[in-house]
């Protein structure tokens, strides 16, 4: 029996986040592991029209939940929405939601946040850091709870090379950064952004850094964990191999790669890529969340979740793999054959950008436009290169993460544990891992159908017929405007032709001599 999955028996568990990638991975699993569980409140904004019911049904209705609903047939029911948006004061949460969920909580995973790179500075504190601080402080007032349960990021502390299971200060306080974001307008918040965060690349990063200051700083007697994933990929097993359901991370550049649009990525092809499955870091997490509860450990462990290393993997061997997938699983109607490289100069980029992402969006969209349709490429292109530039700090270095919590917290399960809630990234093989991710990407983000690969197969023929052509078409006409301009390339061109015909002839009078 795992000790885990009963300890999660019986218990009330709060999630922030629940929406998200990670978050509903997180609930999937622990419906089929602890289907005994009492209830899970999750804190949910209505969005695009829908209700929260209507959002709850729609994760409820997914793949994703089809052997939770198997195993917890009532589901449905052990799942309390609450309407809640974490950038207001008190979460816009009803008196009587709040009354219910600081008398039942026993759990909290807070995984809500806005992982945009690119946040304007104001919201991303409002998420990452404010929420958090009101978040330990609603906990406070939970008699019955019993872990606290912070996710982060292995990047929060990217300005450092190597980085330890602890919390860095940060150069301003928190609480500092918080009141300043109350009466500074935004244009003023603009122009300090660069210099408060100073030498973290984004606006994520350094406010997932304050957050976790906050966590550490105000979280009193509370018993808290911090988990810190590197970069979530699809799920390596569990409920199966491969899914996904958003664009972050490389899962937006396997679709760019597949459709054709990404042709080259300026990035370090031996720096590690520190990827994770969002299943290991979700089997990590609930351990965290048992072992904090039960053994109460007397001061806020942070949990690296990181594969860099305990099994290193880096962008060249990752590139080339994704790009084998899609030999065997093409995506369908892809604009260009996938062929993506990497690039490690600004040079070298920029001239790619300019002839293989560029020029051959303008030429498309001229032909759109020839053909009475709306040009679109351009824009896309633009989007995919802002995109890019975002990730790019990451893929051309390499961290190191110390695993001594992870290492000691795995050692203290047990066998069935170990294996229920495996976070032992050692048993991960790369290849196998990126394969099933493409596939994942395939089947739950673009939603095409396997029996769709025939004609896949040969769209991809026909794009090389019509590049080779392109090609061709492409030189003669540059040998026919230089020769026609140049003396040098006229001379070229004459020995060219006068060597062909002299070897044709001595290979046409060699086989009459043999007859
Ligand atoms: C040698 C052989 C070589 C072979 C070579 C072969 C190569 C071939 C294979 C390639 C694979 C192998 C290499 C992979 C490298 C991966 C690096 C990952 C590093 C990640 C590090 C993460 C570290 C931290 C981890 C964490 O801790 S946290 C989580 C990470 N957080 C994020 O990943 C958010 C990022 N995103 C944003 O920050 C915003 O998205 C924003 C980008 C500002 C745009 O923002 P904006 O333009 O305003 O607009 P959006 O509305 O957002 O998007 C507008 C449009 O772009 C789309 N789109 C949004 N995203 C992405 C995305 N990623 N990729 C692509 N498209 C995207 C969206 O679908 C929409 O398209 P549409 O629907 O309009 O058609
Ligand atoms: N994805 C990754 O690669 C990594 C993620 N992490 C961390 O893991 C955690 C989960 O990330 P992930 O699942 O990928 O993120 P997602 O962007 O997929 O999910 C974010 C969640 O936060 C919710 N949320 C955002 N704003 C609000 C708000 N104002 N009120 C209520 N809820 C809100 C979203 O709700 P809604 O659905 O309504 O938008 C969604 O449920 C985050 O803390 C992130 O920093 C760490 C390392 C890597």
């Amino acid at each position: 029996m795992s000790m885990i999955a009963a300890f999660y028996g019986g218990k009330s568990i709060l999630i922030t986040g629940a929406t998200g990638f990670m978050g509903k991975v997180l609930m999937e699993k622990l419906f089929r592991t602890s289907p005994d569980l009492k209830v899970v409140y999750i804190l949910v904004r209505p969005k695009q029209g829908q209700t929260l019911q209507q959002r709850v049904f729609q994760i409820l209705d997914s793949k994703l939940f089809e052997k939770v609903k198997e195993v917890c047939p009532n589901v449905h029911e052990k799942i309390r929405a609450i309407s809640a948006d974490l950038n207001q004061n008190d979460f816009a949460i009803s008196k009587e939601d709040m009354k219910e969920l600081l008398s039942h909580t026993n759990i909290i995973f807070h995984c809500a946040a806005t992982v945009r790179f690119d946040d304007h500075l104001r919201h991303a504190v409002q998420l990452n850091v404010t929420a958090t601080q009101q978040l330990l402080l609603m906990a406070s007032q939970m008699p019955k709870l019993e872990a606290f349960i912070h996710i982060s990021t292995a990047f929060s502390n990217c300005n450092l090379k190597h980085i330890d299971e602890v919390v860095y200060p940060c150069p301003v306080e928190p609480k500092k950064i918080i009141d300043s974001m109350e009466w500074l307008d935004d244009a003023i918040i603009d122009e300090i952004t660069p210099k408060l965060i100073g030498d973290w690349p984004n606006t994520y990063t350094y406010t997932k850094a304050l957050g976790e200051v906050v966590v550490q700083q105000e979280g009193g007697n509370l018993n808290i964990a911090i988990i810190r994933p590197s970069i979530m990929g699809a799920t390596w097993q569990e409920p199966f191999p491969g899914w996904v359901d958003n664009l972050n991370g490389p899962s937006g550049l396997i679709i760019a790669a597949g459709k054709g649009f990404l042709r080259s990525i300026r990035a370090t092809p031996m720096a590690v890529a520190d990827l994770i499955p969002a299943d290991t870091v979700v089997n990590l997490t609930l351990a965290v969340g048992w072992y904090t509860a039960v053994h109460r450990p007397k001061s806020t462990l942070v949990y690296h979740c990181t594969s860099g290393n305990l099994n290193p993997c880096n962008w060249g061997k990752m590139g080339l793999q994704v790009l084998a997938t899609f030999e065997k699983i093409p995506f369908e109607r892809a604009f260009r054959r996938p062929n993506a490289d990497f690039t490690t100069n600004n040079i070298t980029t920029h001239y790619w950008n300019a002839v293989s992402h560029r020029a051959p969006a303008i030429i498309y969209d001229f032909y759109l436009r020839l053909t009475g349709r709306k040009p679109r490429m351009t824009k896309l292109m633009n989007r995919l290169l802002r995109t890019l530039s975002m990730l790019e700090y990451f893929v051309n270095r390499s961290w190191e993460w110390s695993t001594y919590n992870t290492e000691m917290l795995m050692s203290e399960l047990s066998p069935e544990d170990q294996r229920v809630f495996n976070f032992d990234v050692r048993q991960l093989n790369w290849l196998e891992y990126i394969e099933n991710y493409v596939l994942g990407v395939k089947k739950y983000l673009l939603k095409e159908d396997m029996a769709g690969i025939p004609e896949a197969k040969q769209h991809l023929k026909r794009l090389r017929n019509i590049h080779y052509l392109f090609n061709t078409a492409l030189f003669l006409i540059a040998w026919r405007l230089l020769i026609a301009r140049s003396q040098v390339a006229r001379n070229v061109w004459f020995f060219i032709v006068s060597f062909c015909y002299k070897f044709l002839s001595y290979f046409r009078a060699s086989s009459t001599l043999n007859v």
